[in-house]
């Protein structure tokens, strides 16, 4: 069920819901990972038989999904998979970021966040909401200042599909909303927060730092923070001016050739 997601302003440290609650039952490392791959391989090829629509094969597809514990199974092994010990809540790197902010937003500048829906919420803060269904907004008000994917981007099945999600966070971001901060936030804000598997720039045959960045301009973002760890990648972004529809053309090419690379792929399209 869809319900209508929260548009409360929030401060930064308040109010989260923790991003990795502890699943109950552990899984080692190696299952956890075996059940992140088995579910990322059934939802791609499950995107791919949904687009031929051979009906058949989706419903086997969606059979082996659910015998793997379904999406439930999926998050709590994902939320196992950055948790502390493996990673890291990837908030605490926002705040990290955010730190010289800190002085602005204590003084009352609140920020308008949308980073609480998810397909299937496991939390009570997190309201249940397929982010490509959520209506657009009709006015400013109804706009963000800043929205979070991640870990989301790499978790929607096709290529085209990222695409669109990425094109879509322009439509709810608040562009206005600078003029009316506080100097030191116009320089940041309307801004994305993107997490990514580092592998999916560092070693995919169709991505890699310069066709992130260029996709991202094409969008009208620039980059304004960058960090990796070993197994991630995180981003924060600033929406600035309009988006360039004739530049956003980023079809599947290959830009990093190797057997040992991975396919992750975001398709643009106009
Ligand atoms: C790996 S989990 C990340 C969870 C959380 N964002 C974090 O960083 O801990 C990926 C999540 O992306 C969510 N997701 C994928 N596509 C989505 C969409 N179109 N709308 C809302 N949530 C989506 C899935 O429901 C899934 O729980």
């Amino acid at each position: 069920m869809t319900r209508k997601a929260p548009a409360k302003r929030v401060t930064l440290s308040k109010g989260r819901p923790p991003a990795s609650t502890k699943p109950q039952a552990s899984l080692s490392k190696r299952a956890t990972q075996n059940l992140i791959r088995s579910h990322h391989e059934l939802n791609k090829q499950l995107a791919k038989v949904k687009a031929r629509g051979d009906e058949q094969e989706v419903a086997s597809l969606q059979k082996r999904i659910s015998d793997l514990g379904g999406l439930q199974s999926y998050q709590l092994a994902s939320i196992q998979g950055q948790s502390n010990e493996r990673g890291g809540d990837s908030s605490t790197v926002l705040l990290e970021w955010f730190e010289d902010l800190k002085p602005v937003l204590a003084a009352g500048q609140k920020l308008r966040m949308l980073e609480r829906i998810d397909l299937n919420s496991q939390s009570e803060g997190i309201v249940q909401q397929d982010f490509m269904e959520r209506p657009l907004p009709h006015s400013e008000t109804d706009r963000f200042d800043i929205l979070s994917l991640s870990l989301v981007l790499n978790f929607v099945p096709s290529e085209t599909g990222r695409g669109d999600m990425l094109k879509r966070t322009c439509q709810f971001l608040n562009q206005k909303a600078p003029r009316t901060m506080a100097e030191p936030l116009q320089g940041t804000f309307p801004a994305l927060f993107l997490v990514l598997p580092a592998a999916c720039i560092n070693n995919s045959r169709y991505m890699n730092e310069e066709r992130v960045t260029l996709i991202m301009a094409s969008l009208a973002y620039i980059c304004l923070q960058r960090k990796q760890t070993a197994k991630l990648i995180y981003y924060l972004w600033q929406l600035r001016d309009r988006p360039s529809p004739d530049e956003q053309r980023f079809p599947k090419k290959e830009v990093n050739p190797g057997g040992q690379r991975n396919n992750f792929c975001v398709v643009l399209q106009r």
